[in-house]
């Protein structure tokens, strides 16, 4: 077996390459890495466990039936953070309001963090991957106090890290800083995430184009258009590829790899769509984008957009960037497509 560095390993050789660094994003990104074992462990099981499998019969604030396991990997994630030494406080796309954690350890901690701990949701009881998303910022409010919600509601360009956790045939976290995306599979021989991809880039064109049929009569006509045009599509001799699995997660991861893009646009029901600009749409944009893709709302792009509210939602439309251009001239929108990765 190749001797594969572990995140451990990958953080702490980060760390050298900036001697005044504080060590505390390393320390973060471990720790989101245990919790991440532990709800893999769960995850694995599911099947055996009623405890684990099916609803809590609670909606939560996005007015959605909570999975007992988007409780359960909330509070792994939750505890794992609280008795930590380097986040303030959480925002978590199941908890209505930010969780100030207020002791004087973390009223010193530089960072917060933001998470949708389980991704997929109504994959759990199918055995369908589903995921974790995070994303951490740099405070804005003084350290030694308690942190507020101005420390959530930042544009995406100001993310510091971000990532995703796959529960998958294989356990593999894809974490993004400004320096890079890198993947790591869990070794459960040895309890912990290897290296797997290094400098990740999202292939510039993909033939496959993702999204949810089922929504396709409530999206505006240029949208359709650009549907029925990835229908005729032909690239080099081929059709575009329809994949879909319903986890955000997983069709990103795919899309990634291999190249492509995934739409959630809004419908003349829902303007906004589905999915939540602080917990889905930024850390997701973040991490393609850093990969050299692209991410829009469809009239901008998604790291620009200022937030208002905790759980406001977004249109998201993100994939390899020579599709995203390809989109852009469909949906007309003004977004000028260049990559955020030099932004800041
Ligand atoms: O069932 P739909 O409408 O296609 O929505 C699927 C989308 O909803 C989600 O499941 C929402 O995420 P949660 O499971 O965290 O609520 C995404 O993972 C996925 O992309
Ligand atoms: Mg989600
Ligand atoms: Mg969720």
């Amino acid at each position: 077996m190749r001797k594969l560095m572990t995140l451990e390993e990958f953080t702490i050789q980060e760390l050298r390459a900036f001697p005044k660094a504080t060590g505390q994003l390393s320390g973060l990104v471990r720790d989101i890495g245990l919790a991440a074992k532990r709800i893999n462990v769960e995850v694995n099981k599911a099947g055996l466990m009623d405890a684990i499998l099916g609803a809590t019969g609670y909606i939560n604030v996005q007015g959605e039936e909570v999975q007992k396991l988007d409780v359960f990997a909330d509070n792994q994630l939750v505890s794992v953070l609280r008795n930590g030494l380097f986040c303030a406080g959480i925002a978590s796309e199941e908890n209505d309001d930010i969780l100030v954690f207020d002791d004087e350890v973390s009223n010193n901690a530089k960072y917060v963090v933001l998470m949708d701990p389980l991704d997929g949701s109504s994959n759990i009881d199918v055995n369908m991957p589903v995921g974790t998303i995070f994303s951490v910022y740099r405070r804005v409010t003084p350290l030694g106090t308690p942190c507020t919600k101005e420390d959530f509601l930042q544009p995406g360009t100001r993310i510091v890290a971000a990532g995703y956790i796959i529960y998958g045939p294989s356990t593999i976290m894809v974490y993004a800083t400004r320096r890079g995306v890198n993947a790591f599979t869990l070794d459960p021989s040895i309890g912990e995430f290897c290296l797997c991809y290094s400098n990740m880039k999202c292939p510039e064109r993909g033939d496959i184009y993702s999204l949810n049929y089922g929504n396709y009569g409530g999206y505006n006509d240029q949208i359709k258009k650009y549907i029925d045009f990835c229908e005729r599509k032909k690239q080099n001799g081929k059709c575009y590829t329809q994949r879909y699995v319903g986890s955000l997660v997983a069709d990103i991861h795919r899309n990634l790899i291999k190249g492509g893009i995934f739409l959630y646009p809004g419908t003349a029901e829902k303007p906004k769509g589905k999915l939540r600009l602080l917990y889905e749409c930024n850390p997701m944009a973040f991490i393609i984008e850093m990969a050299g893709g692209h991410a829009t709302n469809g009239k901008q792009s998604i790291l620009s957009i200022i937030p208002d509210t905790l759980h406001e939602r977004s249109p998201l439309f993100i994939g390899s960037s020579g599709m995203m251009q390809e989109l852009h001239q469909y949906i007309k929108g003004t977004a000028i497509l260049y990559n955020m990765s030099n932004a800041y």
